[in-house]
């Protein structure tokens, strides 16, 4: 086999040698019963596809615990200049501790990378069991603001000096008295900028046309949160009015008609823009939009909102499809062409050490990596198989306890039978 050889970008090109050195992040928890199945899988993917033309050579990079006992650190510096240096990598998850400890390394992972979105993809496997009755409706694109919102982590703790500095400038110099309880209260700050928000819609409304997709909508709680998730909201139909405008009709477009010419006039606006194949860019307050994904998840297809939504969005509309088990990601830059893809799930502590997982999430966040990298033969190869061997309900404990006759098999196995079911 021919030595590996580094991914390049060079004018915003990427250039994939044959054997391409890949960085990976095993994980803590499950992450090295899930990578050791998830990486034999893409292995066979991409050797079956091009017979042995083109390969993977995996290069380890160190990062939570794993990282710590050999190095003493929770994210080497070494790890960060790795990824840097060969583009992409694939990580397994990393556990965060719960209000205290080290901050999530997840998050600094895409903050230190700048990965300005997080993507995922939710669509229904056939035969996959699913808590509502046509999870097929459900195939939407979410594009989660990645390196702003609460998750800049700034905050303070309650009782501290510092908190108790911000809190008196709250206060004295900003005239703020709406702190209910301010001698024991933690404060939090949610940064959301206008080039933040702009380069996150610009991505999704690329992906819409790119996919042919007919809508993005623009997921926020900007009633309560007005310059924040309110100005997301905002700064977003202005971007795709200003960047594409031929090729979009907004609803900020059809309020404007409403109130020149009325109800009707504007409806009919945007019958013509969408017969005439331009994406609808429209809006959702976030709590009725939870309602409105179980209900009619139809009417939506690529989703842009800020990085709580996003969370909390990504893991509700996985639920539908079969759970995060299955839900795969990918966190980009499109502009530096830096990207790692990882599950949308976490370390499953409790299953640590079993084999017992499901390995889905991480081999279809492989999947989008095949497909980033152009290599969209083998991807197709693991979504066959993936539902050659659902349908056979060969399945890891999630899907056998929700369907009946089906085989429980362990992690690994699981990785066995979609690499017998690559044909
Ligand atoms: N990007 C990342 O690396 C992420 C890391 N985390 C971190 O992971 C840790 C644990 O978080 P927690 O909230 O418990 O969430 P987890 O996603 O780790 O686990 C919650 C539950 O989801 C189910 N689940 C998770 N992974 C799988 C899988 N591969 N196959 C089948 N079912 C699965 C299990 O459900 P059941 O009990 O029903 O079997 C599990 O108990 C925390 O430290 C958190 O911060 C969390 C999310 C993302
Ligand atoms: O970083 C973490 O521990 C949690 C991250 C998370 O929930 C996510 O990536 O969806
Ligand atoms: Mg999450």
């Amino acid at each position: 086999m021919t030595q590996g050889e580094k991914i390049t970008v060079e004018n915003g090109q990427m250039n994939v040698p044959n054997q391409a050195i890949i960085p990976f992040i095993e994980g803590d928890g499950t992450g090295p019963d899930i990578w050791a199945a998830a990486s034999r899988v893409l292995e066979a993917a991409v050797e079956k596809a091009y017979n042995g033309e083109k390969g993977i050579e995996w290069t380890e990079v160190l990062a939570g615990q794993k990282a710590y006992d050999k190095t003493g650190e929770w994210l080497p510096e070494e790890t960060l200049e790795t990824i840097r240096d060969y583009k992409i990598a694939i990580k397994g998850p990393l556990t965060t501790p719960i209000g205290g400890g080290i901050r999530s390394l997840n998050v600094a992972l895409r903050q230190e990378l700048d990965l300005f979105t997080c993507l995922r993809p939710v669509r229904h496997f056939s035969g996959v069991p699913s808590p509502v009755k046509r999870p097929e409706d459900v195939d939407m694109q979410i594009f989660r603001e990645n390196t702003e919102d609460i998750y800049a982590g700034i905050e303070w703790q309650e009782g501290t000096e510092e908190v108790g500095k911000v809190i008196d400038f709250i206060r004295n110099e900003m005239g703020v008295d709406k702190i209910r309880f301010p001698e024991t209260s933690g404060i939090g700050i949610k940064p959301v900028s206008k080039e933040g928000t702009e380069r996150l819609v610009r991505s999704a409304i690329e992906y819409a046309l790119n996919e042919g997709k007919q809508s993005v909508t623009l997921v926020h709680k900007g009633n309560i949160m007005k310059f924040t998730e309110g100005s997301f909201k905002a700064w977003g139909y202005d971007l795709a009015e200003r960047e594409y405008g031929d090729k979009v009709f907004t609803w900020k477009e059809y309020d404007q008609i409403t109130e020149e010419k009325g109800r009707d006039a504007a409806d009919q606006a945007e019958k013509e823009a969408v017969d005439a194949g331009k994406i609808v860019v429209k809006d959702a307050i976030a709590d009725i939009f939870l309602q409105q994904i179980l209900t009619r998840p139809k009417e939506f297809d690529v989703v842009a909102t800020m990085n709580l939504n996003g969370d909390y969005i990504s893991d509700a509309l996985a639920a539908q499809v079969g759970g995060i088990g299955i839900a795969p990601g990918a966190n980009i830059n499109y502009e530096s062409g830096h990207a790692i893809f990882e599950a949308t799930h976490g370390t499953a502590p409790k299953y640590a050490g079993q084999d017992k997982v499901n390995p889905s999430s991480v081999i279809l966040s492989g999947t989008l990596m095949l497909d980033h990298l152009g290599w969209r033969e083998a991807s197709e190869l693991i979504h066959k198989a993936m539902d050659k061997t659902i349908a056979s309900k060969v399945v890891t404990y999630d899907f056998a306890r929700l369907m009946d006759g089906a085989r429980e098999v362990k992690c690994s196995e699981f990785a066995d039978e979609l690499i017998k079911n690559m044909d």
